[in-house]
């Protein structure tokens, strides 16, 4: 079967990975299938920067090629902020709470219409000679006033999806991977799709 690493130990990310290859028949590996792979610091100042870092790092201690994922949340009425930050807002602990009460404190008295926000997803493939190349996705929507639903991982309890008038958090996996940031990026790459990083296991 075909396979495919992803550089993350994120498992809101795999779980929509696997969801979005198993359509290509592809099975998804990822740093949780390879636990002696560094945690790589995410020193970035971009999306890019911190996907690239992620997928070489990755490829070169495994030796083969791999995804990385870096995403985020951008809120327009916080000047961009979490943005590239977005896992470790509220901190180093990846508290996923902790962020969204941030988010929601920063945002307290804002009117609907000017809580808009987007999702961002940059994927970086690395070859383990080095090539790098990536892609990005995004997603626009609403921040709600108030966490809802609870599907999915990080912001999404309070991301609202005007075409689906629902949270991400309310929307199962296949909904949201039919409009997600994430889902927007993995067709741009399948666009340069190449043999060069699914292999036969
Ligand atoms: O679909 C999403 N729905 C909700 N929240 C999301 C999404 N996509 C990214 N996010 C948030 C979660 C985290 O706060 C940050 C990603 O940070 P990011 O460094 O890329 O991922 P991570 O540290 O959790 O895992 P890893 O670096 O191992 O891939 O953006
Ligand atoms: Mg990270």
């Amino acid at each position: 079967m075909k396979r495919v690493i992803i550089a993350t130990r994120n498992k809101g990310k795999v779980a929509e990975f696997e969801q979005l290859f198993s359509k290509k028949g592809i099975e998804v590996q990822s740093l949780l299938d390879y636990n002696e792979c560094p945690d790589v610091e995410e020193t970035g100042a971009t999306f890019a920067e911190n996907a690239i870092l992620k997928a070489k790092t990755i490829a070169q201690h495994l030796k083969e090629t791999v995804i990385a994922d870096d995403s985020g949340l951008i809120v327009d009425a916080l000047g961009g902020r979490p943005g590239v930050y977005s896992a470790r807002y509220a901190g180093e602990a990846k508290d996923d709470q902790a962020n969204i009460q941030k988010v929601l404190q920063e945002l307290e008295g804002v009117p609907f219409e000017k809580r808009t926000a987007r999702f961002h997803c940059t994927l970086a493939v690395a070859t383990p000679d080095g090539r790098t190349f990536t892609v990005d996705g995004t997603c626009e929507g609403y921040i709600t006033e108030k966490p809802i639903g609870t599907n999915g991982f990080g912001y999404d309890p309070i991301f609202y999806v005007p075409e689906k008038q629902k949270t991400m958090a309310q929307l199962t996996k296949e909904e949201k991977n039919e409009i997600s940031h994430r889902a927007n990026a993995l067709k741009r790459l399948e666009q340069i799709w190449d043999e060069a990083f699914v292999k036969e296991s």
